[in-house]
Formats: structure tokens, sequence, C-alpha cells
């Protein structure tokens, strides 16, 4: 979800002029939210493409913005089926792994994603699974 977000690129429509800081964001103009490049961002996450849980203690989440990590976007339209969505990985991801052994054959160096409005591996997930 992190390094991986499904939905990697969200828009917005500024309607009201939106003071930054360093610049204006002016109203009347579109913008893209970029997921994917926040949550590999190596400012806000050293050595973004390792995947380390650890970075989701509590000690560790009260370190960072809390917009750093948002598969789901945030503020008022943000995605109503969040807490369905997680509810539903972790028992899928959970009653698999009990049963089956998954592999790839694709590298994470190898893995091209296309960037849609949905992410999703270019030339299928090539992916094995074993009773155990
Ligand atoms: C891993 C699973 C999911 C991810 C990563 C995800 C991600 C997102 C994101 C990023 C948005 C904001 C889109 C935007 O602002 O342009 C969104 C909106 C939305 N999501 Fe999800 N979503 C997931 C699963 C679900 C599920 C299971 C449901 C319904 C059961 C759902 C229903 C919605 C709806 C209705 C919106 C639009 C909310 C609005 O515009 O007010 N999503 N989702």
């Amino acid at each position: 979800m992190r390094i991986y977000p499904p939905a990697p690129i969200i828009g917005r429509s500024v309607t009201e002029d939106v003071d930054l800081g360093d610049f204006i964001l002016p109203a009347g103009i579109s913008l893209a939210i970029g997921i994917i490049g926040t949550h590999r961002d190596p400012e806000i996450w050293p050595n973004p493409m390792m995947f380390d849980p650890d970075r989701f203690l509590p000690k560790e989440v009260a370190k960072r913005h809390p917009c750093s990590y948002i598969p789901f976007s945030v503020g008022p339209r943000n995605c109503i089926g969040v807490k369905f969505a997680m509810m539903e990985m972790k028992v899928l991801v959970a009653t698999i792994l009990r049963s089956y052994k998954i592999s790839t054959s694709i590298s994470p160096e190898n893995m091209k994603l296309s960037l849609e409005i949905v992410s999703k591996i270019i030339g299928g997930y090539n992916i094995s699974i074993k009773k155990r």
C-alpha cells in the first residue's frame, strides 16, 4: 500500500486560491496529487524501496506528517471503503498465507507499473501458489 499504492495518482480542482507558503495554487486549476511519489519520497521514507513494516510502529508514525501515507487519500473525499478494504485485505492475505506459499519470478527492480487510475503491473503478475 505504500510502495505500490493501488491508486497512484488522484486529481483535484482548485476552487479558491490556496497559499502554500512558497507558492499559491490559483483558483481554477486542476492538479494531480502523486500518492506514489509521496510514498516513495526519500526525504520522508529513507531507503524508500525497502519494505520495512517497522516504519508503521506508532512511534515512527508519530514522527511523520499525517499526509505522508495516503493510500486512501485524505479529507472529505477520501475513500469511503477504507475500513472494509483494510479488513478484506487482512482476511484474504491471512487466509491465503495460512495454506499457501506465494512466489514470483519478478524482482521489485524489474517490476514496471502502468500508472492508471488504478495501477497494475505490466505483463501480468506471474505468481505461483503452492499448497503448504
Ligand atoms: C485497497 C483498496 C482501496 C484503495 C487503495 C482505495 C483508494 C481510494 C482513493 C485514493 C480514493 C480517493 C480518490 C480521489 O480522491 O480522487 C478513493 C475513493 C473512493 N473509494 Fe476507495 N479504495 C479502495 C477500496 C475501496 C472499496 C472496497 C470501496 C467500496 C466498498 C471504495 C469506495 C470508494 C468510493 C465510493 C470513493 C469516492 C469517495 C468520494 O469521492 O467521496 N474504495 N478510494
